[in-house]
């Protein structure tokens, strides 16, 4: 059985966590009526505004939280909810995805593992240590942010476990998007596995964002692609032809774990 994916590649309001509510509000109602699972980008509820997470990161993300299950319940969609700044106490705060079902549970949550000292993410968030794993429509998923994807080993122990589809959020820089995509595609065809990325488009004080959201599948074909711009990209997954690649060329079956060290 297929499952239809539908990827927000929206512009983020700087630092407002209103307009964006309100703008991701505004993406759901035009999502096509058969879609399962709706994707959002990273830190889609303030962007990359670290200096004023004191003001704006969500307490234990609460108000995001209870914001994305009730479109979840309103919509009958799964969520990959993207990331938020997410604040556990007064002195930390994650990059936070979170995974809400059709009934409106928060069933994941994953703080990215690797911050990125060149938009300053180091200064202002904790680092995760856990994995993105998580299960939807009995398809085992992971979930990644950004940056985590320049880490090929990060993704493929995640990818062990039988994971057929990697989710990825990002606020990925357009002046790099030919690393987004030759990154994407390689994850892809590596792990034969669906890679499903939804970025943000649009500018802040201090980058500007590439879209390019994109559906890979696990032989390494562009199932869909976007450009620059705000749109709403969809697409198929069929798990089971992650099945057929990996029996095709039996590349778990062919690891040699035991010698991958240096002695
Ligand atoms: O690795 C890159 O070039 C971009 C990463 C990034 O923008 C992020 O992790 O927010």
């Amino acid at each position: 059985m297929g499952l239809k994916v539908a990827l927000c590649q929206i512009d983020i309001a700087f630092g407002d966590p209103k307009a964006n509510f309100k703008k991701v509000e505004a993406f759901f109602q035009q999502i096509e009526k058969d879609v399962d699972i709706v994707v959002l980008p990273e830190l889609w509820t303030t962007g990359y505004d670290l200096t004023r997470l004191d003001e704006i990161a969500d307490q234990d993300g609460q108000a995001s939280f209870a914001y994305i299950s009730q479109l979840a319940k309103k919509y009958q969609v799964h969520v990959v909810a993207g990331s938020i700044a997410k604040r556990l106490s007064d002195t930390d705060v994650t990059n936070t995805l979170f995974v809400v079902n059709r009934e409106g549970k928060v069933v994941k949550e994953y703080s990215k593992a690797h911050l990125f000292r060149l938009m300053d993410e180091e200064k202002h968030l904790i680092e995760g240590n856990d994995n993105g794993l998580f299960e939807l429509e009995n398809t085992l998923s992971a979930g990644v942010i950004c940056y985590d994807i320049r880490f090929p080993e990060w993704i493929r122990t995640q990818m062990l476990a039988d994971t057929k589809v990697l989710y990825v959020v990002a606020e990925w820089p357009k002046p790099r998007i030919d690393h987004w995509r030759a990154l994407l595609i390689s994850r892809a065809i590596e792990n034969q596995c669906y890679v499903v990325a939804c970025n943000r488009v649009g500018a802040d004080p201090n980058n500007e964002f590439g879209g390019h959201s994109i559906i890979v599948g696990p032989w390494g074909e562009i199932i869909a692609e976007a450009n620059d711009e705000e749109t709403i990209l969809y697409g198929e997954i069929e798990p089971d032809k992650v099945d057929e690649v990996r029996s095709t060329i039996p590349i778990f079956t062919d690891r040699r774990p035991d010698i991958y060290k240096l002695s």
